[in-house]
């Protein structure tokens, strides 16, 4: 039976097809190579202090549809970076999530933290494109990769500069991402491939990671209560998209996330 992985990837498969026909991979390499070195992510996530927040533009979801009308990519990224942001993800599914690279390339100029691609990576064009858009970072999904591949694109992503944050969502993909030797590991609250979300997914899984590596807890963030539960379980960071572009004035949504109220003391 085909899970809405399996229907996300084939569409991304098909949108990379049209877009080798127009762009050489040598263009983007040429790119990569005069693009700034990239932001060391990792550090910034690795920092003293409060619960790091990578926060996400995010226009719409398989499971949810449009969420919000986001009309300048470049000003949501900037206050979620006012806001204390450590990193911005960007989505650039296109057929799902409504996200492109043009909205990297706009919040890339926009902001001076790392920058997070985030899409469904199949293949090393897909990374040489991040670089060559200014991204620090790429997302690697274990449930969408096999081993060997899902080396080759680590691999890759570490000889440009770039960190990988490699994502799992149950105990195999959990011990594939600790034999491949990831450092930034996220625990993804939703099941890609039926779409559920179950909080206590990051609390079961988090205690078998290694302690060298970056915890990231994924999806499901409703609220500063959502990130205090995440962080008893031992959560580095958190990535939020939809309660971020749902919720107001995203500055202070990310400051109350990070438990900093707006004048800037340390609730909680
Ligand atoms: O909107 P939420 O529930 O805060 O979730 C954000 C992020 O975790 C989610 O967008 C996500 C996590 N992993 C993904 C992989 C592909 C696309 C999207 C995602």
């Amino acid at each position: 039976m085909s899970t809405v992985l399996d229907e996300i990837i084939s569409g991304v498969r098909e949108d990379l097809a049209a877009r080798e026909r127009l762009t050489p991979v040598a263009r983007l390499q040429e790119r990569a190579a005069a693009a700034p070195p990239a932001r060391d992510a990792r550090a910034a996530l690795r920092e003293p202090g409060p619960v790091k927040v990578i926060a996400e533009v995010k226009r719409q979801s398989p499971s949810k549809g449009p969420l919000a009308p986001i009309a300048d990519p470049a000003a949501l990224a900037a206050s979620y970076a006012a806001g204390g942001a450590s990193v911005i993800s960007v989505l650039t599914e296109q057929r799902r999530f409504g996200g492109s690279l043009d909205d990297l390339d706009a919040v890339r100029a926009a902001v001076d933290v790392a920058v997070l691609r985030k899409d469904f990576m199949v293949s090393d064009y897909q990374v040489w494109e991040a670089r060559a858009h200014g991204a620090d970072v790429v997302l690697l999904i274990v449930a969408a990769l096999d081993d060997a591949r899902l080396r080759d694109l680590h691999q890759q992503a570490s000889e440009l500069g770039m960190t990988a944050l490699v994502e799992v969502h149950d105990e195999p993909e959990l011990e594939r991402a600790i034999a491949l030797g990831a450092d930034v590991i996220g625990i993804n609250a939703r099941n890609l491939k039926s779409l559920q979300v179950d909080r206590a997914t990051f609390a079961r899984l988090a205690p078998g990671l290694p302690d060298e590596v970056v915890r990231v807890a994924e999806s499901g963030v409703r609220g500063p209560a959502d990130v205090a539960e995440y962080v008893a379980a031992g959560a580095d960071a958190v990535l939020v998209g939809e309660a971020l572009v749902t919720g107001g004035e995203p500055a202070a949504a990310v400051r109350a996330l990070r438990g900093q109220d707006a004048v800037g003391g340390q609730t909680a």
